[in-house]
């Protein structure tokens, strides 16, 4: 059996998709969700077109539902580990499997502090999933699941291939999730914009901001001694560069580089939306601890921190490119 737990958008998605293609899949999240995928099961499509449906998932609100699963994916977002991590302590079996889906580059280490034994594995969604409602999840960008290479997910290797979602296998997982964290340094400033990712990508001024916040981490993450992995088309220290060209350049490049639908948005502007604390200390505060730790300033993400720090407590968040642009002073 395989556990979702923190079934919202990613987990409803991928653990959708893998009951949908014939995986013995147990959700456990919110009563709000529950009570969705009660009246009309689960549908989960794709901008590609695909579109699956579990009628009747096994949807509970309580992590004791997880206690007979094998493999276990965790979906929260990363103020939430510590306190899943508890809880799937109590009920695991000795033998299970635990992935975190999450973004972040600490949430296995968590995990496993608490569930111990090595049985974390760090894994990561490049794609973007859109909740609709009514059941419906929606991934609005291309990429395939990643995860660490380890001989315990062979088994589920074909699992995941079934349904749709291969999983690609890294021997050097932290570089990986350096790597995610240098694109989701946008999470915040699409967060802040207000749009879809897609209309923001679009205007020159966000990403003169995102390539900013970038390129301070890569120097930070180079003084540290860490080299992110080349996970886009584009190498990492390539990428700002790319970001700083004319909007009719960058639209044109992007479309050959990379997939997105018009309705995506980042899971931080989710965040906003719904008025709950953001994953920006996951992301974001990891750049300044880390600048800390070599003795560097991190001006631009510690800004960005502040930004949405703001907006958490109801400050603005349809912030436009220029006037980013001159708040992080670029
Ligand atoms: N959404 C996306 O497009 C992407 C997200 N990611 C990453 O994936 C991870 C998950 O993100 P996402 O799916 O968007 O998050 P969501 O907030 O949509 O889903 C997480 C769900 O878990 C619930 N939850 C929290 N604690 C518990 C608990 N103890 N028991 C049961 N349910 C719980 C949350 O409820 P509540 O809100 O009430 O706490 C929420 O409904 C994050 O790290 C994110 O950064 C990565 C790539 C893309
Ligand atoms: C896929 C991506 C980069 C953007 O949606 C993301 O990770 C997120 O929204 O958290």
């Amino acid at each position: 059996m395989i556990a979702i737990v923190g079934a919202g958008s990613i987990g409803c998605y991928v653990g959708g998709r893998l009951a949908a293609t014939g995986a013995d899949v147990v959700f456990v999240g919110r009563q709000r969700i529950a009570d969705e995928v009660a009246e009309r099961g689960l549908r989960l499509t794709d901008y590609r077109g695909a579109d699956l449906s579990v009628p009747s998932p096994v949807f509970n609100t309580e992590v004791l539902k997880a206690a007979g699963a094998d493999l276990v994916l965790v979906t929260v977002k990363s103020a939430a580990t510590e306190e899943v991590a508890a809880q799937l302590a109590e009920v695991l079996r000795p033998d299970a499997v635990v992935v975190s889906l999450q973004n972040g580059v600490h949430n296995a280490e968590v995990l496993d502090a608490a569930l111990g034994g090595g049985r974390t594995i760090a894994g990561m969604v490049p794609f973007n999933v859109v909740q609709r409602g009514e059941g419906v999840f929606h991934q609005g960008s291309e990429g395939e699941l990643e995860a660490a290479r380890d001989p315990r997910l062979a088994a589920y290797e074909p699992v995941f291939a079934a349904a749709g979602l291969p999983l690609t296998l890294h021997d050097d997982m932290p570089a990986v999730l350096w790597a995610k964290l240098l694109l989701n340094l946008n999470n915040a400033i699409n967060a802040l914009s207000g749009l879809p990712l897609k209309e923001e990508l679009s205007q020159r001024d966000y990403r003169v901001c995102l390539a900013a916040a970038q390129t301070e981490t890569l120097g930070i993450l180079k003084a540290a001694g860490i080299k992110p992995a080349k996970i886009t088309p584009l190498p990492p220290n390539l990428l700002p560069m790319l970001l700083k060209v004319p909007d009719a350049v960058f639209t044109r490049v992007a479309s050959t580089m990379l997939e997105i639908d018009p309705i995506a948005r980042s899971s931080m502007a989710d965040d906003l939306e719904l008025g709950r604390t953001t994953e920006v200390d996951w992301i974001n505060g990891e750049v300044l601890r880390l600048a800390a730790q070599v003795g560097r300033a991190a001006p631009v993400n510690e800004k960005v921190v502040a930004l949405v720090r703001q907006a958490e407590q109801g400050g603005r968040r349809d912030w436009s490119g220029a006037e980013l642009r001159s708040a992080l002073h670029r």
